[in-house]
């Protein structure tokens, strides 16, 4: 009689090969360095990361920390904003993140409606990243509201990384993409970054909120604050690799430097290639059996 093949669990394969294959494994970063990491006055990168080869060289580069970012719907699956991923597609992608990554932290992002609905709801949805996904920790998006969720996720041995200002899944809520915590609005960030701090959060990011603001946010917390568009007063940064490094051309946000033309790289290389298959110069003898 057989039995339906089943896929195999998280860390039982062999480790995707890497660059530094062969090398020792080094210290993984935990939650708890990068608290040590601020009250040492030590800044600390994160970027996303969505696949395998991302992963390794990104964990290869020493990024801290690798975020699959729910921004998987615009930049892997081609949507216009987060709202329409699903848990089901950022799962595969986190495992092959978390296969890759030899030290960095590795966060799941939850995706919007998987986590709102009632902390059951974020603890179910939290507890499949870690197990089907290999996530180290979860990140989600919301302030006071969120107490709740990241309470009971907490209280469940689910660390949270919590994300307030901008909040992308609430973009329609929002009234688009702003800067958050203007004026007398910045007392409503303070209070959303001391909630989720209270409710156990061992990291903030904080999304498109005045210098001065995050500054004021990451001088009272005793949690690290990550910044997109936030600064430089946070205790760490983030960005999406693929504005960062070039892949995506086209408006980029204010908040993003641009360190690579990957796009360009890829453009030529496939047109190189293209021209080399027309001319019927490759394969060449060497590539021939
Ligand atoms: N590729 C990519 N990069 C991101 O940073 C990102 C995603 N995708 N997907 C999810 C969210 C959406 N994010 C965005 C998207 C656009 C702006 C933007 O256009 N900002 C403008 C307007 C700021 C304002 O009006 O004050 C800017 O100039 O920064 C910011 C954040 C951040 N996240
Ligand atoms: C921009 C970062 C913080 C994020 O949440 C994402 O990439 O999904
Ligand atoms: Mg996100």
């Amino acid at each position: 009689m057989s039995t339906p093949e089943e896929p195999a669990p998280y860390g039982t394969g062999p480790a995707a090969p890497s660059p530094s294959a062969g090398t020792p494994r080094p210290k993984r970063v935990r939650t708890h360095h990068l608290r040590e990491m601020k009250e040492r006055g030590e800044r600390f990168s994160m970027l996303t990361a969505y696949d395998q080869y991302a992963a390794a060289t990104f964990d290869e580069a020493g990024i801290d920390v690798l975020l699959v970012g729910d921004s998987a719907s615009n930049n892997v699956f081609g949507n216009e904003t987060s709202l329409p991923v699903t848990v089901d597609e950022l799962i595969p992608l986190t495992r092959a993140v978390s296969r890759s990554a030899r030290r960095a932290l590795v966060v799941g992002d939850l995706p919007f409606g998987s986590y709102q609905a009632s902390p059951e709801q974020a603890y179910l949805t939290a507890a499949r990243f870690m197990k089907e996904g290999g996530a180290h920790c979860v990140k989600l998006e919301g302030g006071v509201e969120m107490v709740p969720q990241i309470e009971r996720l907490t209280r469940g041995g689910i660390p949270v990384m919590a994300h307030i200002g901008f909040t992308p899944q609430s973009e329609h809520a929002l009234g688009g993409y702003r800067v958050q915590g203007r004026g007398e609005t910045s007392a409503r960030v303070l209070a959303d970054a001391e909630a989720v701090q209270g409710a156990g959060a061992f990291a903030v990011v904080m999304e498109m909120v005045p210098g001065d603001v995050a500054g004021e946010v990451t001088r009272a917390l005793s949690i690290p604050t990550i910044g997109i568009g936030a600064g430089a007063e946070c205790d760490g940064q983030v960005l999406v690799w693929q504005d960062a490094f070039g892949l995506r051309t086209g408006t980029m946000a204010r908040f993003v430097k641009q360190y690579a033309d990957v796009h360009g790289v890829l453009l030529q290389a496939a047109r190189d290639y293209a021209d080399d298959v027309r001319a019927g110069t490759f394969p060449g003898p060497e590539h021939t059996f």
